[in-house]
């Protein structure tokens, strides 16, 4: 035998050993999450098991002491799922979203809380906002903000009608494919599926590539994906979920126009979150159609030195204001500089609700 089996044998007996050593460490980690729940419904009975914050931290932490060779974004991916099987082990969370299954949404629900959480697919924004103001679930997830498309101006529309609150947000890469069935006929694809951001995602290369295909524009992409399945000569724009849920093959992979196209999910919940140590606000303000009015608003963060991160107008749909501002700032509702910069900009408007403060999305 040479040189090179006998360390592949020793390597592979440390590898056994490790695992083991993995093995019984996560297992004391399970059992150390079960305590915290049972110390927690020792204190409250409708104690929520999930804490937005502390997860955040943990992750943070696992991100800040890795010293690799796996990349910290690989490493906390991981623990993402440790402690979403934790947490699992005493309530799995349940998380309505935006459907239909293998939509981006649902990806960005699983990658926030991780596989064992419960995932239900919602038919629109507005029921993932009753399913989670009912109480059916703990948390909703949907879409707010495409770096290339804009924003989602449903969900902005949404949050006006009701007292849910933000209490997270994740960024997703998109990665849009073209996608075929085993009999659709590739040489003679003349229709193609998709929602209408993906084809606006996508027209640089679909003009490129298939001039002439019938673009046809349909609810989600999920829903494009399953629609190819029974027609030969169509092919469909989605994501990696929509394939693998339809079994979809790939004719080109990431055809989206520009190549850090993402788009920003909001977690929405019933729950205020403690200060995570990186956080983030989103507001809404109403204001009086006077002159100035965007200038009074924006001074008062301007002079404490607060990082705006977003500024939408919406049209305000009661008539007693002229407009309608969110703004999303760095900091959390509780530290003293933004509690100051609240009542300034509250004595200055109409109304002003705090949507939430939440932590930044580490994933
Ligand atoms: C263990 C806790 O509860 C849950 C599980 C966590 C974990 O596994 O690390 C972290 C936060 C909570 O979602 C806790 O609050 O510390």
């Amino acid at each position: 035998m040479s040189d090179t089996s006998i360390n592949l044998d020793e390597l592979r007996q440390r590898i056994d050993q490790l695992d083991s050593d993995i093995l019984n460490l996560i297992s004391e980690r399970a059992s150390c999450a079960q305590q915290v729940a049972h110390v927690k419904l020792a204190e409250d009975k409708d104690a929520v098991f999930y804490r937005p914050e502390r997860e955040a931290q943990v992750l943070r932490r696992i991100m800040a002491l890795n010293k690799g060779p796996l990349d910290s974004e690989e490493m906390a991916r991981l623990f993402r799922e440790i402690m979403s099987a934790c947490l699992a082990l005493e309530q799995p969370v349940k998380v309505a979203y935006l459907g239909p299954e293998g939509t981006f949404t649902q990806q960005a629900a699983l990658k926030h809380f991780g596989e064992s959480a419960v995932s239900l697919p919602m038919a629109a924004i507005d029921e993932v906002f009753r399913e989670v103001e009912a109480g059916a679930v703990h948390y909703g997830v949907v879409p707010v903000e495409n770096s290339t498309e804009g924003v989602v101006n449903h969900t902005l529309d949404t949050f006006m009608d009701s007292s849910i609150k933000i209490c997270g947000e994740v960024v997703l890469r998109i990665h849009h494919h073209l996608l075929v069935s085993e009999n659709t006929r590739r040489d003679k694809v003349s229709r193609i599926y998709s929602h209408p951001q993906s084809f606006a995602q996508c027209r640089k290369w679909l003009d490129a590539h298939y001039p002439h295909a019938e673009r046809v524009p349909v609810s989600s992409n999920a829903e494009a994906a399953k629609l190819v399945k029974t027609e030969w000569h169509s092919a469909a724009i989605a994501g990696d979920m929509a394939a693998k849920l339809y079994g979809l093959e790939h004719i080109a992979e990431k055809i989206e126009d520009s190549p850090d196209n993402s788009t920003r999910f909001l977690i929405i919940g019933n729950q205020d979150v403690p200060m995570a140590g990186e956080d983030k606000t989103s507001i809404v303000v109403a204001m009086r159609n006077q002159p100035g009015t965007l200038h009074a608003l924006l001074e008062p963060f301007h002079r404490h030195q607060i990082d705006l991160t977003r500024l939408e107008t919406r049209p305000s749909r009661t008539g007693v204001w002229n407009y309608v501002f969110f703004i999303d700032f760095k900091g959390h509702r509780d530290e003293p500089q933004v509690a100051a910069v609240l009542e300034e900009v509250r004595l200055r408007a109409a109304d002003l609700r705090v949507l939430g403060s939440y932590p930044v999305g580490v994933l």
